[in-house]
């Protein structure tokens, strides 16, 4: 078994978007405006038949971009993201199986997972850095600001339903490195080709400060 630290790659930005391609030709200029934001970590989620090909688009065309995929829940899924260029993968939960194939993916992995037990068992295999999804619904930053003092191994990467408004909130947090979310890429900006508005969100998540310390 053999893993692959995420961190130095979560260090580059305190936010990464998760993003839903529906149209290729949407992808590359989406990336620019989230690489010019400031936003290099670009989370593809695997929801839209395209993602695959919009993840190659992406590691081909955009300089400054890191491709990762999302929305990863079979271990048949991982040599094909990585093919397509992902340089890290992201799971919105996982199992067994998947944790097992994920020990030895050759990129880095965010595992998913909701509560103390599934974060245990993911230590326990060897993942120290854990997305938490989905972070509002699941107890949120005081959840997380719990698991601190019995896990303190432990960092996360929280994601659903944060926005500009709470994601503050869980930065603030030592063991959170960075957040996950969408609303630097809203669905109807997308639609309208409106990537100003994308680079405008993205601008400011950038800024935001967090806690965590990465040396
Ligand atoms: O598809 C996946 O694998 C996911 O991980 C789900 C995403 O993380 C959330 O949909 C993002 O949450 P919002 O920022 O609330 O939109």
């Amino acid at each position: 078994m053999s893993q692959s630290n995420p961190l130095p790659l979560i260090a580059r930005a305190p936010v990464i978007p998760v993003v839903v391609i529906e149209r290729l030709e949407d992808a590359v200029p989406l990336a620019r405006a989230l690489v010019e934001g400031g936003l290099p970590l670009i989370e593809v989620t695997l929801r839209t038949p395209v993602a695959l090909r919009a993840m190659s688009v992406i590691a081909a065309e955009v300089e400054g971009a890191i491709v990762g995929a999302g929305t990863v829940t079979d271990r048949s899924q991982i040599e094909a993201v990585v093919e397509a260029g992902a340089t890290y993968i992201v799971t919105p939960g996982t199992t067994p199986a998947l944790a097992q194939a994920l020990a030895e993916a050759p990129v880095p992995v965010l595992p998913g997972c909701a509560t103390a037990s599934e974060a245990m068992a993911l230590d326990a295999l060897g993942f120290k850095v854990l997305k938490f999804f989905p972070a509002e619904p699941s107890g949120g930053a005081p959840f997380l600001k719990g698991l601190a003092g019995p896990l303190p191994a432990l960092r996360f990467c929280p994601t659903g339903g944060i926005g500009p408004s709470n994601a503050p909130d869980y930065l603030a947090l030592p063991n959170v490195v960075a957040v996950g979310g969408s609303w630097v890429v809203p669905g109807d900006a997308i639609k309208a080709g409106n990537f100003d508005k994308v680079r405008e969100l993205s601008a400011a998540a950038a800024k935001l400060p967090r806690a965590a310390k990465f040396d």
